[in-house]
């Protein structure tokens, strides 16, 4: 073991010399298990040799010798199937967490992992997470608690003696966490024994502040991603609803950052995992709103072994099944669609008078095509009288002045398209000096256009009359819940059709688009009523402060039992001043600093709108670490990430910064309360808020809002 330091504690010592003796044990047993399986792969050879040899000799035999030539061509076809290879654990990094219990039968080690794999003379068992009993004792007990536990009908009891998680990089032991001890070693191979408050445990170590009053808690001064990973970190609630039967629908709860995400993904490894036959990763999918989550989320599936699971966006996903379902290659779709007429089409009481105004009787002859429901559907859309009756049962939700739009897009999108009325002309009469379509940029691009969001209704107009016609789910994962319409989840149980295995992760407190259901509406418009609901506890993302400044955010809206914060952490810094330029070259200033202290950290400078992101990125556009992301094409590199609210849902960032935080931006109304709050609550150890001129209504009177720099 290279050179510990002195003043680690003979405890810490021993604990240090037993985990690495006991790492170097399991990587000899993978060794010995790696010449072995190479051997057995040169018996494969051999046996694939004697097949081809069999395979000639029955097309040569005489026709006596057959049965016995086939006879022994099944006897080598049989050895080779049982000389399948059985996948072993990854050597650079066996396993996460390492759990010793004590019972009637002795003391026993077990290895939590990806990848069972077991030499039993060398006493290693590495068990996999995902559906090894003893992995329950693990989620459940803490070190020094008695267990008790039925693995199948058999009652087990005894000690959990030691439970520690582990980091192992590239083979070798960095950390170990368990109890009072927080031990990591350093490049050099020295051991140290780190501060542990409730946040190094959650983070990976963060230390204090670096200066009073500057951004930056230390968190990304070294490596980040060397972080315990979240597998081995899962509480008692989480695993129990990861483990939720793979038949049972299950709507998963929790304030945002109390690991939604994280226990949806975990469930479908081990939905998939239990029955691989049943729950295919081919048919098996996640939906969420946004691009850069679901950038986020391809990253969380690989390491659980749902590489080839397929993350969509809605729009992605809505085009696809649309395409599916009315067997129709492409579609064309608006480059954009007005936010009111967007809140019309995803808002729950369009849901029920469309049900109502275009009912069909069940098995009526003429079949639905795309082009008639698409005149169905714009009949609707113009009939004022319809649109005013949908308003006035929405309460408010919607205003008035959106019958007017969605009239006016409509028309725009029923008119003859240009190069249909001019069919007769040269066609390059029909495009302008600059190589476009003489219609680019103008309304008549609109003409022969559908929505995104009409996709969904078109589906669900269809499923009247029968069935949808695109491929059967086998299980889905929809997250960010709350953001799709009924429309939607509509057709997502029509794809679930009788299987009903899904998980939905949600809170309602970050809808920040149309208006919301409620989950007991969600619940019944995919037709699983019956789903088990889990709430998480526990705010595992943000620390004391910002949670308090998220719930001060939400005022009545505030959940009454709101999670509770996992850790301490940084104040959060507010900073006013008199005008925009102020600010943002304060903040540009504070973003140099950082960066230059915390090369590896990762910071959101999060606006509250596109045009806001794209004026601020322009103070610090000349760095390299500057990106401007505003399609949600985010790196997940170090740097400093400028965006706007609507790109960063269910992501999260060390830092944030938010650069407007202003009485225009966020006034006092339910929608602007709810996109400051997943704003805010983006940050995992330190939160800047800045404002100009006037600052938001939301924040002015939260205790401690005062800057520090006015005094
Ligand atoms: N038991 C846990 N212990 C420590 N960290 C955890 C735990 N569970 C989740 N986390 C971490 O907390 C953070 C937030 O988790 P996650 O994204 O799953 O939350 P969420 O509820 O989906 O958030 P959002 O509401 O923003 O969508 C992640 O960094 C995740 O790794």
């Amino acid at each position: 073991m290279a050179g510990l330091e002195q003043e680690l504690s003979p405890e810490a010592l021993a604990l240090i010399a037993e985990e690495e003796a006991l790492l170097s044990r399991v990587q000899d047993a993978l060794a010995e298990a790696r010449r072995q399986a190479a051997e057995r792969t040169l018996d494969t050879q051999g046996l694939m040799a004697q097949l081809q040899v069999l395979r000639d000799d029955a097309t040569t035999a005489h026709a006596a010798d057959l049965p016995h030539v086939f006879t022994q061509m099944n006897e080598v076809r049989a050895m080779l199937e049982r000389q399948e290879t059985v996948p072993l654990p990854d050597s650079n990094a066996p396993y996460f967490a390492h759990l010793r219990l004590a019972g009637p039968t002795g003391q026993r080690d077990y290895l939590l992992g990806r990848t069972s794999f077991a030499n039993l003379a060398a006493g290693v068992r590495v068990i996999d997470w995902r559906f090894a009993p003893v992995a329950r004792v693990f989620y459940n007990y803490e070190e020094g608690d008695s267990f008790e536990e039925y693995f199948g009908d058999r009652l087990s009891e005894g000690e959990v003696e030691a439970r520690r998680l582990v980091i192992i990089e590239k083979g070798v032991l960095t950390r170990i966490s368990t109890g009072p001890h927080l031990l990591q070693r350093d490049p050099s191979g020295r051991w140290h024994a780190r501060g542990r408050d409730a946040s190094s445990v959650l983070s990976g170590g963060t230390g204090t502040a670096a200066r009073p009053g500057a951004l930056g808690v230390g968190q990304g001064a070294t490596r980040t991603e060397d972080a315990f990973g979240v597998t081995a970190l899962l509480d008692a609630e989480q695993y129990a609803a990861v483990s939720t039967g793979p038949d049972q629908p299950l709507l998963v709860l929790g304030s945002a950052g109390s690991g939604k995400t994280t226990v949806a993904l975990h469930r479908l490894a081990k939905v998939a995992f239990d029955d691989a036959k049943k729950y295919p990763q081919a048919r098996t999918k996640v939906v969420v709103p946004e691009e850069g989550l679901a950038r986020l989320t391809r990253r969380l599936l690989a390491p659980l072994g749902l590489g080839k699971v397929s993350v969509e966006t809605l729009d992605a996903w809505s085009l696809s099944t649309a395409r599916a379902a009315f067997s129709v290659p492409g579609l064309k779709l608006a480059p954009e669609t007005p936010a009111l007429v967007s809140r019309l089409k995803r808002h729950p009481m369009l849901r029920r008078a469309l049900a109502a105004r275009v009912a069909v009787p069940k098995g009526k002859a003429q079949p639905l095509t795309l082009e008639r429901l698409r005149i169905r559907l714009a009949d609707a859309f113009m009939d004022r009288a319809f649109l005013e009756a949908v308003v006035a049962d929405a309460h408010g939700e919607l205003p008035r002045t959106v019958v007017d739009e969605t009239v006016e897009h409509t028309k725009l999108q029923t008119a003859v398209p240009l190069e249909r009325q001019y069919r007769d002309y040269d066609p390059d009469s029909l495009v302008t000096v600059d190589g476009k379509a003489i219609e680019s940029d103008t309304p008549d691009a609109l003409a022969g256009t559908l929505d995104f969001d009409d996709l969904p209704i078109l589906m669900f107009l269809k499923a009247q009359r029968g069935a949808l016609g695109a491929d059967r789910l086998a299980h889905v994962v929809l997250d960010e819940a709350e953001d799709f319409s009924l429309f939607e989840l509509f057709v997502v149980g029509q794809l679930l059709g009788d299987s009903r295995s899904c998980t939905l992760a949600g809170d309602e407190m970050q809808q920040t688009t149309a208006g919301f259901a409620g989950w007991s509406a969600a619940l019944d418009e995919l037709g699983i009523r019956d789903a088990a609901t889990c709430r998480l506890q526990v705010s595992y993302r943000c620390p004391r402060p910002v949670v308090e400044l998220a719930q001060h955010v939400l005022g009545t809206q505030a959940p009454a039992s709101p999670a509770r914060p996992g850790r301490e952490g940084a104040p959060v810094g507010f900073h006013h001043f008199p005008d925009e330029a102020q600010a943002w070259l304060f903040l540009g200033d504070a973003l140099r600093d950082l960066v230059l202290r915390e090369p590896h950290a990762s910071v959101g400078v999060i606006a509250s709108s596109r045009e806001s992101a794209q004026s601020f990125h322009r103070v610090i556009a000349e760095m390299p670490w500057a990106r401007l992301v505003l399609e949600g094409d985010f790196s997940f590199e170090p740097g400093v990430d400028v965006t706007d609210v609507d790109n960063v849902k269910g992501l999260e960032f060390d830092y944030v910064v938010l650069p407007d935080v202003t009485a225009r931006a966020y006034p006092a109304d339910d929608e602007a309360r709810r996109r400051l709050h997943v704003a805010v609550t983006r940050s995992s150890h330190q939160l800047w808020v800045a404002s100009s001129a006037v600052r938001s209504p939301l924040i002015r009177t939260f205790p401690g809002a005062k800057d520090p720099l006015q005094g």
